[in-house]
């Protein structure tokens, strides 16, 4: 492709050079700048891009992207194309290249703090059961519609996304399902995607390490929305909003006149409303009414929170046109996600459950859940991440102490951090609950675990699916569902109750 071709997408740039000159791929990271690649120096969060110029250039780049006038190199060699925003350019161009090619499928976006994940997966297995093929990307994996892998962030960089987006396409996905984060959105990593849904689940705590304040963490989420609205791409996108939710609704409220909206809920003034749910360890009943019609959805999911992922996930398919009737029945079999709610097994009448929850509103959902479903005593181990949003520590805690008898607190990633310190921080929080803090987290699983009596219940909060643990400079393999299973393998005999004579 011609470089002209890609720059007639970018706003007011300053080409100094030629742009007769054939491109191959574009990229922000001088590592992996190859022959006839454009390098766009973006200044990171921790470094500078614009350092890596000299090396992009040595590497074979024959276009430099910046927001700075021309400083080094040779322009009649390599052209500078300088930019306002190069986020906005990297993720132009990288649409450009792939063919635009979220135009070729129904693309379903699900922001939120809570629930993205469990959302996309639903809407998924929905698409997939309707379609037969469907792409899925998130935290968890990467579904191409012909291979699944491990994911490395919920929402990848531009180039990244357009090129899976392009794959999912060209294997025949007929839609695909996108969890949309807000690093996604304040990085323009989605900013040249046309989405045909835009699902908001909700907006609590967490993030603060990025965003600031939660009105910034708000505006991020929102300028998403706002930003479909003003250019839908050819697509007629639904927004599909959760107004129970205080941001929700005022989203709604700030969307009314500007793009259709499905509202969801268990409250009134909905499109999809949720009347009834009733749940057993087995599963959960929803009763749904929509257009004056009642439903009756069957899943083996359990939690309040996850109703609302499911009124999220059929809004989301109802704006792309799969009937109802269709996507309910897929409900009953929703697959297991992994890492969230998820069984880990019985023994001795002691149940364990492992659950992604990492933030308070999270953490006190799915506390609440298995308290709910009345066992014996609810036994909570959880930590918080290092380098993440250092406010939300105290909440999390207090969340735990709320619906848990005991808690374990332990280490979750503590990435750059001192466990102990982060754990002090958690403390803070827990009152006059009762709690015992183990920084080793299988060490703290195996306590929980081994402590239990017949009918209690162990939840294992804050890593989910994730298969390892993160400390300063290394990563450790580390599997709380396999710890689980460890723990619950090696508990100790119960008492015998005295043989009479
Ligand atoms: C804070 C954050 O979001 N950082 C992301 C961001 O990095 P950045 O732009 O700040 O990059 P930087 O490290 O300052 O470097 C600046 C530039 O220099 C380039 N560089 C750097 C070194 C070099 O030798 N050559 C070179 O060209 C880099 O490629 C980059 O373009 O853009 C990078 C490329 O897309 C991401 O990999 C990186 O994710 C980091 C690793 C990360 O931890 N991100 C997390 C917080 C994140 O994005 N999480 C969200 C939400 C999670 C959720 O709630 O589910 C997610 O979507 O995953
Ligand atoms: N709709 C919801 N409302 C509140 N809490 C939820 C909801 N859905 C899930 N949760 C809780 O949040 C945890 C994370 O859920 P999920 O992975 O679906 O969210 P996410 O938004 O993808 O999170 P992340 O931002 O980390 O990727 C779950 O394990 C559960 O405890
Ligand atoms: N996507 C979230 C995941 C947090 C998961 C938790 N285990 C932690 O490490 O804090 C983040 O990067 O903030
Ligand atoms: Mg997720």
């Amino acid at each position: 492709m011609k470089l002209s071709e890609l720059t007639s997408r970018l706003r007011k740039p300053l080409v100094v050079g030629s742009l007769d000159v054939d491109v191959s791929s574009v990229t922000s990271d001088s590592r992996q700048v190859d022959d006839g690649s454009i390098f766009v120096a973006v200044r990171g969060t921790q470094v500078d891009g614009r350092r890596f110029i000299g090396s992009a250039v040595e590497a074979g780049a024959v276009a430099v992207v910046s927001e700075s006038a021309p400083e080094t190199g040779d322009p009649t060699k390599v052209t500078w194309i300088q930019v306002s925003d190069t986020r906005a350019a990297l993720s132009a161009m990288a649409a450009g290249l792939a063919g635009d090619p979220s135009r070729d499928l129904k693309l379903v976006g699900v922001t939120g703090t809570n629930g993205k994940t469990t959302t996309g997966f639903l809407c998924h297995h929905i698409m997939k059961s309707a379609w037969h093929r469907a792409g899925l990307l998130g935290t968890v994996q990467v579904d191409d519609g012909e291979k699944i892998t491990v994911a490395s962030h919920t929402t990848p960089d531009a180039v990244d996304l357009q090129n899976l987006i392009a794959r999912m396409a060209g294997n025949g996905c007929r839609g695909a399902a996108l969890e949309v984060s807000s690093h996604g959105i304040d990085q323009k990593r989605v900013a040249d995607l046309a989405f045909d849904a835009l699902v908001f689940t909700n907006l609590t705590q967490d993030h603060l390490d990025y965003h600031g304040t939660m009105a910034a963490y708000a505006a991020a989420k929102f300028s998403w929305f706002e930003a479909a609205a003003a250019d839908p791409r050819g697509k007629k996108p639904v927004a599909v909003i959760n107004v129970d939710d205080a941001s929700g609704a005022e989203l709604a409220g700030m969307l009314r006149d500007k793009m259709p909206i499905v509202r969801y809920g268990f409250g009134l003034h909905t499109d999809l409303r949720a009347l009834e749910f009733r749940q057993s360890s087995r599963g959960m009943e929803v009763k749904l009414e929509t257009k004056g019609r009642q439903y009756l959805i069957r899943t083996p999911l359990i939690g309040r929170f996850n109703a609302y992922n499911i009124l999220a996930a059929l809004g989301a398919m109802k704006a792309i046109g799969v009937p109802m009737r269709q996507a309910i029945a897929a409900l009953a079999e929703a697959p297991q996600i992994p890492g969230r709610m998820e069984y880990c097994g019985n023994r001795d009448g002691v149940s364990v459950f492992v659950d992604y929850a990492h933030t308070p509103d999270a953490l006190e959902n799915s506390c609440k859940t298995l308290k709910e479903l009345e066992p014996r005593r609810l036994i909570t181990v959880f930590g918080c991440g290092g380098d993440r949003d250092r406010a939300k520590r105290p909440l999390m805690a207090k969340a735990a102490a709320r619906y848990s008898d005991v808690c374990v607190i332990t280490s979750d990633n503590p990435r750059s951090e001192d466990p102990q310190a982060i754990i002090e921080q958690v403390e803070a929080g827990m009152g006059n609950s009762r709690y015992k803090s183990v920084a080793d987290r299988a060490e703290a699983i195996r306590i929980a675990i081994h402590a239990a009596g017949k009918g209690d219940m162990v939840l294992i909060a804050g890593k989910g699916h994730e298969t390892y643990q993160e400390f300063a400079g290394n990563t450790v393999d580390f599997d709380d569902r396999n710890q689980a299973r460890i723990a619950l393998a090696e508990r100790p005999p119960m008492d015998e109750p005295p043989r009479k004579r």
